[in-house]
This record gives structure tokens, C-alpha cells and sequence, in this order.
């Protein structure tokens, strides 16, 4: 599947122009109640959240930690299950598993059980299991050497499709849910399968990466049970593009910040989708929620660290820097310590951190760097690290244990991202006083306070990052000003309650149009 990338040139960031998206994106259509109205349908509605990823059983990107922490926020107000299919990790993880509904083929898409775990504190979790389409060895969407399954059409499909029947009441479950809240391209077409079945039930998509957008092979649509007439394709010539279909058919849209939520509006970040997402902004149906992060990132209480520290306690957070240069087999020495952790792709702008790597070396500072993706960026990185050896450590690998030490240890965090729709990375860094260096774009702007909890650069290009690791160099030799930044970015309150509540407001506001349907 094709990734399709955001122009890039620069993009203003100004805190004012969030403002102006704020009140853009939460614009009412007529229909839609005030947020702050309240509904008397007692607190249980029933949501399904559909996703393909979930920490506690598979991780590929950012959108495994949400699905794993914003379920658990919301089912304070509501009754929420979780949609998952039903890889090898799922079915192994030692839950003993009931199998609770079934459905039935749907033209490819095959016929499949309904199994129901339980998980340890309570949450519900439904598994779509079926042996051929899930029941493989690799990443949710890629073998194990990292090649897209060719059958993803039918795969995600399957995946939305069960999702519709569940809320179709055509899976033989005894629950039925109010809405269903659907997660990137892969659940996306749940609501253009609602939508041709001219369901009441509304439908959420949160868009994580509007990068990745599910785009097959017109000759896809008959499989998949898309009728031609209902195809839109202006787009994709032709071809069928689950996340613009999810788009144009469900009830309402999110993104992860109110700053993305704006620049895909527009062409620079749009991806070839703006002009639909413009429209689905104007008529308030688009919303920008910023992500939260759960409460294992606590630094007080971590596991993994050496050393566990809380604000104020500086020499106790030191300790995890000498034990991170260590493991890393980094030298001993006073300069600052740099960290990248993150999917090794052309959004993160790691080979702009590539190019500058040199002069952080000749500074005097050092550059710890762990994550995995395109072959291409891991073979840089690991040639860096060897050019640099005791000075840049690169560890090619997904490991959450080492990641958690680097924001620890690590005195900033580098995001040079080309587009960051929330991000996530920045937030555990400052939970955990490790100043983020990011691009001013998407999530990052609404997350970093430039000077105070982190440092921003405008421009995603090589030159404004080195200036704005001078500016590093120049807080880490402040000791005072480096541990007042360091204090108030832990002191930033990042937790999923004010997001949860955002969307149980949202939820709110779509469920009378269920009612009165
Ligand atoms: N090698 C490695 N080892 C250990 N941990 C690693 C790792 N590589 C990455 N991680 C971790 O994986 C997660 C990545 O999350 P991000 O939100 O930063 O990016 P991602 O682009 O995947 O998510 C997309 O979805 C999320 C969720 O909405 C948005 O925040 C984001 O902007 C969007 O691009 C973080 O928890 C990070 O610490």
C-alpha cells in the first residue's frame, strides 16, 4: 500500500491559528446538540472501539498505546469493548477465550468467530478470529520482513465488516453497541458498510496518520463488497481508498490535535484529502483531540529504570544517565545527551537528525537513537554509529524497557518531524524531564511550550535544527534554567481523563441523532 505524503514546505506555527482551529473544527451543524448540553441516557452506552493494534497484545506505532489507554478512560462513563482481529499475540497471551457471536462471508470477505477475553481489569475485548487472514507471523500489517501482506484489502475489510454486523445485530452477539469508534484506514469501512445498510448507529474515525490511507487495486471493490456506484474514487483514479470512503460516510471525524486537525485542511498536509476534510470541518464534523499518555510513564514508579526519580530529585535522574551510556556502551562525559526514539520513517525526519549529527559530535554532545522501519534509514543509522563509535549509539529494534531508560537518561529528546498528528514521544520525554528539540507542527505545538517545556524550530530543514540544538547546548550549560524546564515539562498533566471527556462530550452529542433516528 502506497504512503501518501504530505507536501512539504513550511507551515506557520502560530499558537493564534490553533486558536482559529479550535473554533473552526468544533463548528456545529444544526443537528448536533451543544457539547455542554447533557443527555439523560444514564451513563452506559454502549461504544465498540475498533482498532488493529493494542499495547497489551501488539504494537507497531502510537496508535497501539491509544488503543490500549483510551478504551480504559472511557469505560469510566461507558460500557466499551474493544475490536481487535485476532493475531497470534492475542490468541496467545494466556486469556482463556469464549467464543460469544458469529458472521457470516460477505463476497470475499470470509465468515468468522466472535471470541470475547477478558483482560485483568475488567476491559472486554472481542476478537474477529479467523485462522487465514489473522493467524500469521509478522506485524499487523507487514510479514516479517516488513512487506505488506498482499491480501490487506480482504483483511481490514473482514476486520470493518464484523464491526458493521456487530452493530447490524448480525453477529449473533447479546451486545449491541450506540456507536463504534473506528481507528485509522483498517477499520475505516465499517462506516461505509453501516452507511449502505442505512444504519442509525453512528460512526467515529480517528484519523492517527492520514499518511496511510488503504489504497488497493479498483479490482478490489467487488471483493470487498463495494459497489461501483457507491465508490469514490476522484481521488485514487479509480482505485478504492478505504480511509477517503470512512471520511465521506462516517458520522464524525477526529484527529489527535487540534493543530492537525487544522493543517489537513489544507493542501501542505492534506494528502490529496483536503478538500473533503475541509468540507467535513466546516459542517463541525471534524474535531481535534490531543492524545493522552497512560500512567505507566511515571518516572517515580517506573520499573525499568535504574533509578527512579521524581521532580527536584536531578542526581537521581543523573544516575540513569550514566547507567543509559553504559548499556549503550556510550562514553563517559559531560556533554548533553540526545535521544531519538521513534519508527524509523521519512515522517520522522531522522535523516535530518543524520545530517546534524556531526556537529552535536563536534559540540561535545552525544546521540543515543533506537527504532526500526525503513531499511534504508536503519542501514544510515547504524553506519553513524559506527563512524561515531562511544559517541552515537544506534539500537535497531522495538524495546519499550530501553526506550523507557533513553527519556530518562537522555537530556533531550530530537523530533524532527515532518508531520506529527499528536506524537507521543514528546510527552513520555517530558514526563520524564527529558526536553523535547521538535518541528512546530500537528500535535507538537499544542504539546511543547517552546522554552518552557521544550524547544521548537519552524521549519523542518537541517539548518533550523542546528540552530535550535545551539539553542540546546546553550539551556544545557544553564544548569538552573535546564532543571527549571526540566520541572515544569513533569509538571505538565498529560493523562487520558481530559482527553476521555473530550469524547465522551462527543459521543454525547451524536447519540440523540441515534434516538431520533
Ligand atoms: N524502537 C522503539 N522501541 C520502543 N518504543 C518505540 C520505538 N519506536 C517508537 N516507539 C514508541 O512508539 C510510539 C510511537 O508513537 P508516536 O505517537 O510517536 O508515533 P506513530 O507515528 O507511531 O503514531 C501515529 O499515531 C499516534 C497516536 O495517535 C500519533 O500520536 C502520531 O502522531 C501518529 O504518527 C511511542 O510510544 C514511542 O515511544
Amino acid at each position: 500500500m502506497a504512503i501518501v505524503k504530505p507536501a512539504h514546505r513550511t507551515y506557520p506555527p502560530r499558537r493564534q491559528q490553533n486558536r482559529a482551529t479550535a473554533s473552526v473544527a468544533h463548528r456545529r451543524r444544526p443537528d448536533l446538540p451543544p457539547s455542554g448540553v447533557r443527555i439523560d441516557r444514564g451513563e452506559n452506552e454502549k461504544i465498540l472501539f475498533v482498532t488493529t493494534e493494542m499495547t497489551d497484545f501488539v504494537k507497531a506505532g502510537g496508535l497501539g498505546d491509544v488503543s490500549a489507554a483510551l478504551p480504559r478512560a472511557l469505560a469510566r462513563h461507558h460500557d466499551v469493548r474493544v475490536l481487535l482481529p485476532g493475531y497470534p499475540s492475542v490468541l496467545k497471551a494466556g486469556k482463556s477465550m469464549r467464543i460469544v457471536g458469529r458472521t457470516r462471508s460477505h463476497h470475499r470477505l470470509p465468515a468468522c468467530e466472535i471470541g470475547e477475553l477478558r483482560l485483568d481489569d475488567g476491559l472486554s475485548v472481542l476478537v474477529v478470529c479467523n485462522a487465514d487472514l489473522y493467524e500469521r507471523e509478522g506485524s499487523p500489517y507487514t510479514d516479517a520482513h516488513g512487506h505488506e501482506w498482499p491480501d490487506n484489502d480482504i483483511r481490514f475489510a473482514t476486520l470493518s465488516h464484523v464491526a458493521a454486523d456487530i452493530a447490524l445485530k448480525h453477529a449473533q452477539l447479546d451486545w449491541r453497541p450506540d456507536l463504534l469508534h473506528l481507528n485509522d484506514w483498517p477499520c475505516a469501512m465499517a462506516a461505509h458498510y453501516l452507511d449502505g445498510e442505512h444504519s442509525a448507529v453512528p460512526t467515529v474515525l480517528t484519523i492517527h496518520n492520514l499518511a496511510y490511507q488503504g489504497v488497493f487495486s479498483a479490482s478490489s471493490a467487488s471483493g470487498i463488497g463495494m459497489s461501483t456506484r457507491r465508490r469514490i474514487d476522484h481521488d485514487h483514479r479509480g482505485r478504492v481508498s478505504f480511509l477517503h470512503e470512512g471520511i465521506a460516510k462516517a458520522t464524525c471525524l477526529t484527529t489527535v490535535s487540534e493543530s492537525y486537525a487544522q493543517q489537513i485542511t489544507e493542501p501542505l498536509y492534506g494528502c490529496g484529502l483536503e478538500a473533503l476534510l475541509r468540507k467535513r470541518s466546516l459542517e463541525g464534523r471534524l474535531v481535534g483531540i490531543v492524545n493522552g499518555i497512560d500512567q505507566s510513564w511515571d518516572p517515580q514508579s517506573d520499573p525499568a529504570l535504574v533509578s527512579p526519580f521524581a521532580i527536584g530529585e536531578w542526581d537521581k535522574r543523573q544516575i540513569n544517565t550514566h547507567e543509559l551510556r553504559k548499556e549503550l556502551g556510550l562514553r563517559e562525559q559531560n556533554g548533553p545527551l540526545f535521544a531519538v526514539i521513534s519508527r524509523m520513517v521519512q515522517q520522522k525526519g531522522v535523516d535530518l537528525i543524520c545530517e546534524a549529527a556531526p556537529q552535536i559530535i563536534a559540540a561535545g554532545g552525544q546521540l543515543a537513537l533506537i527504532g526500526r522501519g525503513d531499511p534504508a534509514i536503519e542501514r544510515t543509522i547504524a553506519r553513524l554509529a559506527r563512524r561515531f563509535h562511544g559517541r552515537v549509539a544506534a539500537h535497531i529494534g522495538f524495546e519499550e524497557g530501553l526506550a523507557r531508560r533513553m527519556f530518562a537518561g537522555a537530556d533531550f529528546l530530537l523530533m524532527p518531524s515532518r508531520y506529527e498528528p499528536c506524537g507521543l514521544s514528546q510527552m513520555y520525554a517530558q514526563a520524564y524531564g527529558c526536553l523535547p528539540v521538535a518541528h512546530a507542527t500537528g500535535g507538537l505545538i499544542d504539546t511543547i511550550e517552546d522554552g518552557v517545556t521544550g524547544l521548537l524550530f519552524r521549519n523542518a530543514n537541517v539548518s533550523e535544527l542546528r540552530g535550535c540544538l545551539q539553542r540546546a547546548f546553550r539551556i544545557f550549560a544553564e544548569r538552573l534554567l535546564l532543571n527549571a524546564m526540566r520541572g515544569a515539562a513533569m509538571l505538565e498533566k498529560r493523562g487520558w481523563d481530559g482527553p476521555g471527556r473530550q469524547y465522551v462530550a462527543l459521543y454525547r452529542r451524536m447519540l440523540p441523532q441515534k434516538a431520533a433516528a
